[in-house]
């Protein structure tokens, strides 16, 4: 392990020194698009301002025979393209794969200077991210880089869960984690055979009623309630990554037709902490802006505790509720999240400012 001294020397010399706190930029739709799909490549200069990150996807999703024009087509868009407020990303293959070597050797010196978070897939130790941290250095360091690129890594294997904690701890370039439901399924035998969301066979049934004799009815007609299959990895992706400054993202939600359950799993891990999702198709980016914007009904409460409680400390009533340090802090979260959001989007910005505009008590 890495003294607590050097965590934060650059791994290579003439690399630019790590950040110490993670840039909260929003993200809260990462946009895959394929480089190698002509279609979704010509689209890429329109999205630019309408979503928070591009993300050139070369891993899974790219077919094997396109992966070297996947990735030239990326040098390509990253050097052409003014990318202006959205952040550029890339997810390279996986690094037992023969593609990630040159996916990093030849994106680092073409666009490195704009890119600015590289998404590892399949995770599944810090072993891994030591790897891609030397290299990024060294790659750095060639290329004359100043800034360092970020370090996202996905959740997709059971060892990878397993380890969670040391993953977000194993380097300051760690921005942030995703759910890979997907993979994760396949690997730890999930018997699902979709791309995130929920299953209906995932579920918890009402008690049965008791007839007159006292003896359960389990033939009765009995409510069911269908549970998240993944609460529970994204509640530990949630706390691993609040506990080192890094942010935690739901992933891809495959059925692209179904934008009302997309909304429902996207919305569940907003309220859990997430701060962002995927999208996979543009319908969904619209979905992931308005999931994980806070509405302005919360906002609206948030100031109204932020005023009622001064200098902070102690309790108050407000409408009824007792709102006191601790509940002042979590309005503050949702504060901070707008004024970080009203920076980038104008359209949010109006609806929040109108919020001091509206009469006093409304
Ligand atoms: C488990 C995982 O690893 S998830 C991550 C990997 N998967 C991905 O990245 C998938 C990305 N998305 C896609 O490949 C596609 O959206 C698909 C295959 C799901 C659907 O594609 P299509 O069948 O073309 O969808 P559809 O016909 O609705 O597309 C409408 C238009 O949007 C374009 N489009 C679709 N997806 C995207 C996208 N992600 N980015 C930009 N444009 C897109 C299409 O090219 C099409 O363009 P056109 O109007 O000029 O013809
Ligand atoms: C996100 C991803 O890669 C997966 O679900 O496998
Ligand atoms: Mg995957």
């Amino acid at each position: 392990m890495r003294s607590a001294k050097d965590f934060f020397a650059p791994l290579a010399v003439g690399a630019p020194a790590p950040v110490r706190e993670v840039p909260a930029r929003p993200s809260r739709a990462i946009h895959f698009f394929d480089p190698s799909n002509p279609k979704m490549a010509a689209k890429v200069p329109a999205m630019v301002g309408t979503v928070d990150v591009l993300l050139g996807n070369l891993e899974d999703a790219v077919k094997a025979d396109k992966k070297i024009e996947a990735r030239e087509g990326l040098v390509r868009i990253g050097q052409e393209v003014d990318f202006g407020p959205t952040q550029l990303w890339t997810r390279i293959n996986s690094l037992d794969s023969p593609w990630a070597l040159d996916d990093l050797t030849t994106l680092v010196p073409a666009i490195g200077h704009k890119l600015d978070v590289v998404m590892v897939p399949k995770v599944q130790g810090a072993e891994d991210i030591h790897y891609v941290d030397r290299l990024l250095a060294q790659l750095e360091a060639k290329a004359g880089l100043e800034r360092p690129i970020l370090v996202h890594a996905i959740l997709e294997t059971a060892r990878g869960v397993a380890n969670v904690e040391e993953i977000c701890g194993a380097s300051p370039r760690m921005q942030g984690l995703s759910l890979g439901p997907a993979d994760l399924a396949a690997d730890r035998r999930m018997k699902t055979t979709r791309v995130g969301g929920g299953h209906p066979g995932y579920l918890v049934r009402q008690d049965p009623p008791k007839g007159e004799d006292g003896t359960a009815q389990i033939e009765a007609q009995r409510a069911t309630y269908q549970q998240d299959l993944w609460h529970y990895t994204v509640a530990r992706m949630v706390d691993a990554c609040a506990a080192h400054g890094i942010y935690p993202y739901y992933g891809p939600f495959g059925d692209i037709t179904d934008v009302v359950a997309c909304e429902d799993q996207f919305r569940n891990a907003f309220l859990l902490g997430c701060v962002g999702t995927w999208s996979l198709h543009p319908k969904q980016i619209a979905i992931a802006n308005r999931v994980f914007s806070p509405s302005v009904e919360d906002i609206r409460h948030a100031r109204r505790v932020v005023a009622a409680m001064g200098d902070g400390t102690g309790a108050v009533m407000l409408d009824g509720k007792m709102e006191d340090d601790a509940s002042l802090k979590q309005c503050l979260v949702m504060v901070d999240l707008a004024e970080q959001l009203a920076a980038i989007d104008p359209e949010l910005k109006k609806q929040y400012d109108a919020i001091d505009a509206e009469p006093q008590g409304a």
